[in-house]
């Protein structure tokens, strides 16, 4: 992406920090092309501009006129009103991204009042390190070298890909939430290493190499999940004693019901927030 481009993200909270931290770190973008505004927490982005001697602003329209790119990150019931308030500074030529769940890049364009391109993106927080697992989609307005500069963006703070818009509801469900649901699984490890007697240190290092092992074994490996589990699992071993109780409590059912109404709470979230009479909602 050409160097001189200015990002303003609008709403600065916990999504829009893991992508300020990634796009710095991998020199995506410095400091000074970035600008913050968010709806009135001053103190929050005293604290940003501090740790990445990012640009902020106390007017999201203000931001919204100084950038090229802008990257929308309020919650979706703060969508409208934080919309409305920028409005009349969007031009034609803003690239406008947004990474709210469930909104669709045609509600977008109908409370902006635009024709200018619009990209659906569903990072996570592991942006921050620039290991985020992104799902990309074009609005109407989007064009190519739109979903490139995008693409380009979201590259630098992880992996993309790109998808119709209906599915993103899906990567929401499974990437966009999905670190949640690695440290509700870790809380578990932690919990049971404490009742076996190990410190906290040990446990959190045994326990976070053993995930980045079994996630690199994925990346690199063609095999399948089901084929690298039974090449832990010696018969009468320890990891089928473990595996028999997870199958006791019916874990995969539940980890297949936390993924899927996750993607659905995604649609509900479009509709909680989109009048019944925007065009084309996805
Ligand atoms: N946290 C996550 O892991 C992920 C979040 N997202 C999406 O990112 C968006 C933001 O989520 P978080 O960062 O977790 O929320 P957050 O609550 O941490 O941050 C939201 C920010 O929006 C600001 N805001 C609210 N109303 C505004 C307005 N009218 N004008 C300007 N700024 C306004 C708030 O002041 C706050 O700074 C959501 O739409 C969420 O669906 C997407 C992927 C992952
Ligand atoms: O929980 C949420 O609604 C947001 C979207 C994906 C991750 N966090």
């Amino acid at each position: 992406m050409a160097v001189y481009k200015k990002i303003a993200f609008i709403g600065a909270g916990a999504m829009a920090e893991a992508m300020i931290s990634g796009l710095i770190a991998n020199k995506l973008a410095s400091p000074e092309q970035i600008i913050a505004a968010n709806r009135m927490n001053t103190k929050r982005l005293l604290e940003l501009q501090r740790k990445y001697e990012i640009k902020i602003s106390a007017s999201a329209a203000d931001a919204v006129s100084e950038a090229e790119i802008l990257i929308l990150a309020m919650k979706p019931k703060d969508a409208e009103d934080a919309l409305h308030s920028i409005r009349d500074a969007i031009h034609k030529q803003h690239l406008i991204i947004s990474v709210l769940a469930g909104i669709s890049t045609d509600h977008i364009s109908t409370l902006l009042h635009t024709d200018a391109p619009v990209i659906r993106a569903m990072p996570n927080t592991s942006a921050a390190i620039g290991y985020s697992a992104t799902g990309l989609a074009a609005g109407k307005y989007a064009e190519e070298q739109h979903v490139k500069q995008a693409e380009e963006l979201f590259n630098c703070i992880g992996t993309t890909t790109c998808l119709k818009e209906e599915s993103l509801h899906a990567v929401t469900g499974l990437a966009g939430s999905g670190p949640a649901y690695v440290y509700y699984l870790v809380e578990a490890m932690q919990q049971a290493a404490s009742s076996l007697n190990l410190s906290e240190t040990e446990a959190r290092d045994l326990i976070a190499q053993t995930l980045l092992g079994a996630a690199h074994m994925l990346k690199m490996s063609d095999e399948h999940p089901l084929l690298l589990r039974q090449k832990v699992t010696s018969p009468g071993g320890t990891t089928e004693a473990g595996i028999q109780m997870l199958d006791h409590f019916k874990v995969k059912e539940a980890i297949e019901s936390c993924v899927k109404r996750a993607a659905q709470r995604s649609e509900e979230l479009g509709r909680m927030y989109t009048p019944p009479s925007s065009e084309g909602i996805v």
